[in-house]
């Protein structure tokens, strides 16, 4: 597959049984395929789309002693601002040429978990920034909740299996700001190869080139959006509790050609996590004689840690 499909989330949300499962058949072969979709008819909106941008770009404007008030030690970066250079990917020693912000879960119906996460930092230079954030990731996570739904439905769970799992997960708005390269980059790039940790990604501002997916035969494809499309695609938690049935694809931005070195990309990943005491073990439909049971149990939370771990974020 050389293509990243399309989807329209409306066909999934109608009253039409045909069209729903038109959908749950197309992003269900997608995701056994390439493990990406473009994805039309989501919650957010052409403005609130534009003020984001607007709020995200004010914000990596500021100056950068501005925005490392904001950089908190001690939490991995799960929250506030991370510099450039921070993170890099499994098992990749240069860091990625990136910075990004990370909005976190608000809770408001559960107090353990309100202990459990790491408080969402204020920026206080800009107040619209910390609202416009706010609204985008409850959209987002809408959105996100509909397609695990219709995932659910293709697994042949019941509709809404997820749902409980994802009210009030440990997921994460990412605003990344890839600056304009200076200098000769060597082995570095915007965002080096990898997979995504969490259960599915919905991603804003992959309309420009840059955004690369490796397909089953190892070529890398240029996956670009639709004005109005979201990438979404499956991370590791969700291959992993479907015993790899749905494809979490390794994928990476590379850097733009010479001529564009002075130019930002700014694009904006949802990471739709789980609570962390979510078991991912792998599903029992999701095990037969040709695909037998590979990976160990664990929780959502175990696995996070491990993988914060390996990108440098957090120290053993
Ligand atoms: O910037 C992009 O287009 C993709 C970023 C990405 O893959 C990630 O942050 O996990
Ligand atoms: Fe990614």
């Amino acid at each position: 597959m050389n293509i990243i499909p399309s989807v329209n989330l409306k066909d999934f949300t109608s009253n039409d049984a045909t069209k729903k499962q038109q959908f749950v058949e197309a992003i269900g072969k997608a995701y056994e395929e390439i493990g990406f979709v473009a994805l039309k008819g989501h919650f957010l909106d052409e403005t609130l789309v534009e003020n984001l941008y607007k709020e995200v770009k004010n914000f990596f404007d500021l100056p950068l002693e501005t925005k490392q008030k904001y950089e908190i030690p001690g939490i991995g970066g799960q929250r506030g601002y991370v510099s450039f250079g921070k993170e890099s990917a499994k098992g990749k020693k240069e860091g990625d040429l990136k910075e990004f912000w990370h909005f976190g879960q608000y809770v408001e119906d559960n107090e353990a978990l309100k202990n459990e996460y790491p408080d969402n930092v204020i920026v206080e230079e800009l107040p619209e920034f910390n609202a416009i954030g706010k609204e985008a990731y409850k959209m987002l996570e809408k959105t996100a909740k509909y397609v695990l739904r219709a995932l659910a439905i293709y697994l042949g769970l019941e509709e809404t299996y997820f749902d409980n799992y994802i009210h009030n997960g440990n997921s994460i708005l990412r605003p990344i700001h890839y600056p304009p390269i200076t200098q000769e980059p060597k082995d570095a790039v915007r965002a080096a190869a990898h997979g995504d940790i969490n259960l599915i990604t919905l991603l804003m501002g992959a309309q420009g080139r840059g955004l690369q997916v490796q397909n089953h035969k190892g070529e890398w494809i240029d996956a670009i959006a639709e004005p109005d499309e979201l990438m979404i695609n499956v991370g590791d938690m969700l291959s992993r509790h479907t015993n790899n049935k749905l494809k979490s694809t390794i994928h990476r931005v590379i850097n733009p050609p010479r001529e564009l070195w002075g130019t930002s990309r700014y694009s904006i990943p949802f990471f739709m996590h789980s609570i962390s005491d979510m078991k991912l073990n792998v599903l029992e439909n999701c095990v037969d004689e040709n695909n037998p049971k590979a990976f160990d149990d664990i929780t959502a939370g175990e696995f996070l840690t491990e993988r914060l771990i390996e990108l440098g974020l957090i120290k053993k």
